[in-house]
């Protein structure tokens, strides 16, 4: 047996002429949660596409929970849960009606489905809700209970397109929190895709950065930020000319910046800030001011691409919000 529950190797796919996936490669190890982290358009619902066995690849193979998508479709569809990026619930039904009914398609039934839907309706809290339609729930709600639909027939992998997106700050913790429990509880695999660094950073063992339909890194979080390389501590000084003292064995590279602050290098910024401070105080150097820069996995994606990730949709959001605010302005 595998210990591997994805195995990828030089998946293509192409729309027409457009190569959306480029020749592709990586593993999911068994029990973990890995995150496809990228812009939009990167293809990472294209990759889960293929995976889930909706689209066909156009060339290199993929083995979803032990089996081949292209050859055998249904045993890895048996095997896996799916959270489009779309709703797919039936809005008209109730939630415990959207429960029932594809609990029947996978040939569920008798008290053993009755059971298992009051327990995963519990685990997203929306037991009380299970005889509302779910035209009237937030779209916190819906996706919970897409997410409690997905699990009903056990899955040993969970495929989850952009799981919070579009979601408030607290409701997409409260998403985390279940993505977690139902790692620790299930002991499933977990593939999600986003385009937010922090749900990456806060969910993911491990992330493959994919960009124009490539991956361009993999690793922990940890190992990915060690691309980009040193944490970076800004200081002011009270006299500025002093940086010529801040020299230790710990600090990688001093210098003054145009805007009269001093950049130091470090490796880590937390256990060389107290060093710091005892080096100035030793050679009676005032720092009035201390911060630092650990880097993020936006740094990473800068470092590799010298772009930044972007939401185009919240950027559109955004200027929507500003053309508002400039005809209310204008009213005045
Ligand atoms: N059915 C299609 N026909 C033609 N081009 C497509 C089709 N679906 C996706 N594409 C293109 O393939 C590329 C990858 O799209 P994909 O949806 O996989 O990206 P993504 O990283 O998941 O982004 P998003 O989060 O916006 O869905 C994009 O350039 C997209 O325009």
């Amino acid at each position: 047996m595998s210990e591997h529950a994805i195995e990828v190797e030089n998946l293509v796919k192409r729309y027409g002429d457009f190569e959306a996936v480029k020749g592709i490669s990586f593993r999911v190890k068994k029990g973990e949660i890995f995150a496809f982290l990228g812009p939009n358009g990167a293809g990472k619902t294209t990759t889960v596409h293929v995976l889930t066995t909706l689209l066909k690849p156009s060339s290199g193979r993929a083995i979803v929970a032990g089996h081949d998508v292209v050859n055998e479709p249904d045993a890895v569809r048996r095997k896996i849960g799916i959270v489009f990026q779309d709703p797919s619930v039936d809005s008209e039904l109730t939630a415990y009606e959207n429960m029932y009914i594809h609990g029947r398609i996978y040939g569920l039934g008798g008290n053993d489905l009755k059971e298992k839907i009051e327990r995963l309706l519990k685990f997203v809290e929306l037991w009380e809700f299970r005889d509302k339609q779910v035209k009237t729930f937030s779209g916190g709600m819906q996706r919970r209970l897409e997410i409690a639909r997905s699990l009903l027939h056990e899955p040993e992998i969970l495929f989850l397109d952009e799981p919070t997106i579009g979601l408030d700050p607290q409701t997409r913790a409260h998403i985390w929190d279940y993505i977690r429990a139902m790692k620790e509880e299930h002991d499933m695999t977990v593939f999600l895709t986003t385009h937010y660094m922090d749900e990456a950073e806060q969910l993911a063992d491990r992330i493959a950065i994919m960009d124009h339909g490539k991956i361009i890194a993999e690793g922990t979080p940890e190992e990915l930020k060690r691309l980009v390389g040193n944490d970076v501590v800004y200081l002011r000084l009270e006299a500025p000319e002093d940086v010529k003292c801040l020299n230790a064995e710990f600090i990688r590279g001093c210098r003054l910046l145009p805007d009269g602050r001093v950049r130091l290098d470090v490796e880590n910024a937390t256990e060389a800030l107290p060093r710091v401070f005892e080096l100035a105080s030793r050679s009676g150097i005032k720092i009035l001011e201390a911060t630092y820069h650990r880097p993020t996995l936006n740094d990473v994606f800068l470092h590799l691409t010298g772009r930044e990730i972007r939401d185009e949709a919240d950027e559109r959001g955004a200027m929507k919000a500003k053309m508002k605010q400039r005809m209310r302005f204008g009213r005045r």
